[in-house]
């Protein structure tokens, strides 16, 4: 399912979707409602409400040990989203202190979902309102059914307020209130919402039992969480932590936009995944002390992007040989102008080389600005005499530019120029610190004396014709330099069909100049 990689991790639902064949052996009523495809795999119908209550009935039982009767003319409670909901709750109470354990939940449904659950899982108590009669005789039936009567309280209420009228005469303190308020505003709301679905948006895999108070408040859900915000200013010394879940995503920035207009400074957003269904959560606080849980959604989501490899496919015209060691030799001689720490080991089986890099230092963006910065100097030198070579060098940046330029309009990520990804391209050979011409002079006469190795190194950053372009080799960081790094990142140069690839995996520090790292062999490996 789409969204279940994104489920609170402790949800039992994440990895393990119900197995409906060995809830059918264990459950008569479920088995009823599950019908064997031709290889004998189970399904369930989920446009049917006796399928939805049976399986939401098997899971409670089965999971939670948890007896509970619904009425087909209500809500039928999906269980990996309200124990979402139960999970976050949790998440959100253990960066509390003094925590009693105490929890309200307006409109508990017959089902009585949430109580039943905290109180199961955490034994948690509960006070809970209920606006509708059916709901209420059935809910507490079902704290019955299970013996929580001591436990959790059903109040019955007229539905003008959402908190006020529960509390009234109560003078208990509770650590948290939650709420899965009626979504629609009115039937044209309902109806143009379950009517909006595109392609995007296929049509919804189960269907909505919901009675109407059920599922229909003034105002949608928003005016509902609005009027929490507004009761919450007088709770605001009998409740700790309010919450919501939003079932529409367009009605988060209205509820912020309330708590931030009564000055609630202290609240967080979440995301319930489950299924092909998103919900979101929203909890506030007037204690400013209080460190809500960092969305988990996000959080996954950023690091799951994270991961991904950046693979780059090499040329033939990068080798001599086109074979794993060769393109593995030439990128290790790129990585030492570029000052880049690398450490190899081969896997002989596949032939996979691996070399696992820290960057201390960017010495492969701005190249042509420090060219420029360059030639100014080197111009500023000759006239006052010193150097003729340097001019060579001047002429050579020139030519350089125009190259630079053709390569910066070739961003493979934005393909735009100037690259607007924040991930410039990157096109030649080293950061030179702020002396330039000081490094220049340096390099060149390392050139002039330089073995074959440095040459070798030499070539793989610079064009052949152009074997005054200075570099540096990976010597010369400093302690302070190797202090800090920029990127950690693995790089695997493998066979990959009847090609060589180059693959770039994150580890730590900066993730966009890994992009640049490999924007920069792009460019460089068939100088
Ligand atoms: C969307 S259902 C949620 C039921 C249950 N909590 C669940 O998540 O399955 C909303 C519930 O709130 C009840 N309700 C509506 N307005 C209410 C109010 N002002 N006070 C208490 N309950 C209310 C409805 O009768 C309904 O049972």
């Amino acid at each position: 399912m789409a969204l279940n990689k994104y489920m609170h991790p402790r949800n039992l639902y994440k990895d393990k979707a119900p197995n409906f064949k060995t809830l059918a052996e264990k459950y008569p009523d479920f088995a009823k409602c599950v019908f064997k495809d031709l290889k004998g795999k189970c399904h369930l119908d989920y446009k049917s409400p006796t399928s939805l209550r049976q399986l939401a009935i098997a899971l409670l039982k089965e999971d939670f040990d948890l007896e509970v009767e619904m009425p087909l003319n209500r809500l039928i409670p999906t269980i990996p989203l309200r124990l979402n909901y139960i999970l976050w709750i949790e998440d959100i109470l253990k960066e509390l202190t003094d925590v009693k354990g105490k929890g309200i939940d307006i409109g508990t449904g017959a089902t009585c979902v949430y109580p039943l659950l905290g109180c199961k899982k955490n034994n948690w108590e509960f006070l809970a309102s209920e606006v509708d009669e059916t709901n209420f005789t059935i809910a507490e039936k079902n704290i019955h059914k299970n013996n929580m009567q001591e436990k959790i309280k059903v109040k019955k209420v007229s539905g003008k307020t959402a908190l006020l009228e529960l509390l009234e005469g109560n003078s208990d303190q509770f650590d948290f209130c939650m709420c899965n308020p009626p979504f629609f505003a009115d039937h044209m709301d309902a109806q143009a919402i379950m009517s909006s679905r595109t392609d995007d948006r296929p049509e919804p895999s189960s269907i909505n039992t919901a009675s109407v108070g059920e599922s229909i408040t003034e105002g949608g859900e928003a005016e509902f969480i609005k009027k929490i915000i507004v009761e919450s200013v007088d709770l605001q010394g009998r409740i700790k932590i309010f919450t919501s879940m939003i079932g529409k995503k367009t009605n988060i920035p209205l509820v912020k936009k309330e708590l931030r207009d009564h000055k609630i400074p202290n609240y967080q957003t979440t995301e319930f995944c489950q299924g092909k269904t998103m919900r979101w959560g929203i909890a506030w606080t007037f204690d400013t002390s209080v460190i809500f849980p960092r969305s988990l959604f996000q959080e996954t989501k950023k690091s799951r992007k994270l991961s991904l490899p950046l693979t780059f496919e090499v040329p033939q015209s990068a080798v001599s040989v086109y074979d794993v060691d060769h393109v593995a030799n030439k990128v290790m001689k790129m990585l030492k102008v570029l000052q880049i720490e690398n450490f190899k080991s081969v896997d002989s089986k596949t032939k996979t080389v691996h070399l696992k890099l820290t960057a201390f230092k960017n010495t492969w963006s701005h190249q042509r600005r420090k060219r420029r910065e360059m030639k100014r100097r080197g111009e500023e030198q000759t006239s006052e005499g010193t150097e003729v070579k340097k001019l060579k060098v001047t002429e050579n940046f020139t030519e350089r530019e125009k190259s630079d330029k053709q390569l910066e309009n070739s961003c493979e990520k934005c393909q735009e120029s100037p690259c607007n990804q924040g991930e410039r391209e990157v096109t030649s050979v080293s950061d030179f610190n702020d002396d330039q011409t000081f490094k220049g002079k340096k390099i060149e006469e390392k050139v002039n004396k330089s073995g074959d190795g440095e040459k070798a190194a030499n070539q793989g950053a610079s064009s052949s014709k152009d074997n005054v372009v200075p570099y540096v080799t990976g010597d010369s960081l400093s302690e302070e330099d190797k202090d800090q790094f920029l990127v950690k990142c693995d790089m695997f140069i493998k066979i990959a069909s009847d090609s060589i690839s180059l693959e770039m995996v994150y580890r730590e520090g900066q993730k966009d100049q890994m992009h640049q790292i490999l924007q920069y062999l792009k460019n460089h490996i068939t100088d």
